[in-house]
């Protein structure tokens, strides 16, 4: 259950072609966020697939409300998502219930392709690896939002996460698109709208409040990866 605080104030009279996309479609960046919370088991700190998934598919659904030329980057994560609800649902799925147990799994099974991609090409592992990376440019992003004030730019801040996170992963084509279509972003204001969560205060306090389960995460993953030595997956 997400916390109390997270609470999300739908709002009638969005203005912007984006906000009214995001309230048909009931995006809450909240809800998003929480998933991200739900991931942690209490016990151990496993990382649970299930909700990782889950807030993925949350922000591939607040991906698309911003338009088709997102659309590069949001099939992209469709299909690494897709990947892994099919690990999920296969004969192997309880091996899949956390980001630990796909590691322990799959290494054992050999089933993971380390110097080259060959036979297992797309390995939970690795198709976790590539989100992994991407949720670091989620956690550079959502910080600089928050942390920032009415005349910054989205697509400047999007730009400066993406050069400290995903960019060192990406060739300079994909890299040149995508800061392309950074500049096609909304303006702060409109993209406080549309994560449905209420006044920029609000925002503010909540994102000050989840980032940092998004932030456990993300260090129980890298710290998972680097034990393993799987942070270069081919
Ligand atoms: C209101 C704030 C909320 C923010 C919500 C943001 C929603 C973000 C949703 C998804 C994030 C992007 C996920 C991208 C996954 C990229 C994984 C990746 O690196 N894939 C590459 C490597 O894969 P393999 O080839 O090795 O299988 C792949 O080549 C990439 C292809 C697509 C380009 C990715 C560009 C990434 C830009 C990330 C910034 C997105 C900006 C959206 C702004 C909201």
């Amino acid at each position: 259950m997400p916390p109390q605080k997270y609470i999300t104030h739908a709002r009638s009279s969005q203005k912007t072609e984006f906000s009214m996309t995001a309230v048909e479609e009931k995006f809450s960046l909240t809800e998003v966020l929480s998933s991200f919370k739900a991931c942690l088991e209490k016990e151990n700190q496993d990382v649970l697939m299930d909700y990782y998934i889950s807030g993925w598919k949350g922000l591939v659904r607040f991906m698309n409300s911003l338009g088709a030329i997102f659309s590069f980057v949001s099939k992209d994560a469709v299909s690494k998502i897709q990947i892994m609800e099919a690990f999920r649902k296969s004969s192997s799925g309880d091996q899949y219930r956390s980001l630990q147990s796909m590691v322990a799994y799959e290494l054992k099974a050999k089933l993971v392709d380390l110097n080259k991609r060959a036979e297992h090409s797309n390995s939970g592992c690795r198709t976790i690896l590539r989100l992994h990376r991407a949720l670091r440019w989620l956690q550079l992003f959502l910080e600089k939002l928050r942390t920032s004030t009415e005349n910054s730019k989205t697509s400047v801040l999007c730009t400066e996460a993406y050069n400290d996170s995903l960019a060192n992963y990406h060739p300079w084509i994909i890299r040149k698109t995508a800061m392309v279509s950074f500049y096609a972003l909304p303006a702060r204001n409109t993209f406080f709208e549309v994560m449905n969560v209420g006044s920029i205060e609000d925002v503010v306090t909540m994102l000050g409040e989840a980032m940092p389960y998004v932030s456990q995460v993300y260090d129980i993953t890298q710290q998972l990866y680097a034990q393993h030595n799987l942070l270069d997956l081919p």
